[in-house]
């Protein structure tokens, strides 16, 4: 074939290619020095110890649904360690510092893909100032949690994450499940948006076995994969379908399936979401509920996900932005944030001491 008879058929609706950095040139320009890196190991292991319950407190997976101002995720992250400092004996806490957006159908698609929130798309940007700020937050000591949603970024950001989830959206792509099977730490499935909680117990089995896919290696070259499987996956309960699915009896039904299918007992409930009929100040309702299970005794709830920021709700991209609002699903304002949390340790600690006496 002459060159100009394949550029009929190739590449017929692509408008642009434009060159990406390598994940280890991005890794050279922004390293994850050796503290850092015992930073990242030892949250991935207090998060696996919890999730094992070889640690009795409860993981807490709290921060903006979105980053999309890194001064803004910086300010939250340090009112967030001073919590995490305070209540460490009850509460494991880990920052959502979400890069990746799922969308039903369009909308934007997070920092990583559009840096600059204008669909300019400026991805090499997006996967610099997300390596950044996520290494600042580690560097103060608070393990990071992300939704993995594509598969090539995982190289340029993985080294620096503590806990990741496959999201609703996605639980049921064998892409991502194949994805989780290879990451280096715990991921929580969640259940699909119409409510399938069968649908992520799959992903849990399907992710905790080895496959074979191809990818790209840390230098960018395309790559054939061999994944170990992943030990570490588990649940996220997370409402769906038009219902919520946070109450005791629904956590005793996900429990069962989950006996039911020789997977370890344990799940995180996500308070927002389909949990919270995305809106905020449902949040701190289903909190109430899930820390009234935990102080009962309820052993099989892991962790909850909170959604939370410097201010409360929502904003849409185009106008004038209020600072450190969300720009995606609504959020808790920082102060609901901390009496939760207090909430929530008091819960944590009431179980622990139970479970001893
Ligand atoms: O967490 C964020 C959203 O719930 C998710 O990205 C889907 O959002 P959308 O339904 O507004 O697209
Ligand atoms: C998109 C998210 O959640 P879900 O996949 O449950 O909709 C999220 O946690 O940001």
């Amino acid at each position: 074939m002459t060159i100009p008879e394949v550029q009929r058929v190739r590449d017929q609706r692509i408008s642009a290619v434009v060159p990406l950095m390598s994940p280890a040139l991005l890794h050279h320009e922004l390293p994850l020095t050796a503290e850092l890196h015992d930073t990242v190991l030892d949250g991935r292991r207090q998060v696996e110890d919890v999730l094992n319950a070889r640690d009795p407190r409860l993981l807490v997976v709290v921060g903006p649904c979105s980053v999309h101002d890194p001064a803004a995720a910086g300010e939250y992250a340090d009112l967030l360690r001073e919590q995490a400092n305070r209540l460490a004996d009850d509460l494991l806490i880990v920052m959502r510092v979400y890069f990746e957006k799922p969308r039903s159908t369009v909308g934007w698609k997070g920092l990583i893909m559009d840096p600059a929130l204008d669909g300019t798309g400026h991805v090499g940007t997006g996967l610099r100032v997300a390596r950044k700020l996520l290494l600042e937050i580690v560097g103060r000591g608070l393990p990071t949690a992300v939704e993995f949603l594509d598969p090539i970024t995982p190289q340029y950001i993985a080294d620096t994450v503590a806990w990741g989830a496959i999201g609703a959206r996605t639980v049921e792509s064998q892409v991502h499940r194949q994805l989780a099977s290879g990451l280096s730490m715990p991921i929580g499935m969640k259940n699909r948006p119409d409510g399938s909680i069968s649908t992520a117990i799959d992903a849990i089995n399907a992710a905790a076995v080895p496959h074979v896919f191809p990818g790209i290696d840390y230098s960018g070259t395309p790559a054939i994969l061999h994944t170990t499987g992943n030990p570490d996956t588990h649940l996220v309960l997370r409402g769906g379908g038009g219902k919520p699915n946070y109450s005791a009896a629904d956590v005793e039904h996900s429990l069962q399936l989950l006996r039911k299918a020789e997977l370890p007992e344990r799940l995180v409930i996500d308070c927002s979401h389909g949990n919270s009929n995305k809106d905020h100040l449902r949040q701190p309702i289903v909190v109430d509920d899930v820390a009234g299970q935990v102080a009962d005794g309820q052993h099989g709830i892991s962790g909850v996900m909170l959604e939370s920021f410097l201010e409360p709700g929502r904003q849409d991209l185009g106008g004038q932005l209020t600072y450190g609002q969300s720009v995606t699903d609504a959020c808790m304002g920082w102060q609901p944030t901390v009496e939760v949390l207090e909430k929530l340790a008091k819960a944590s600690a009431h179980r622990r001491r139970t479970a001893r006496a």
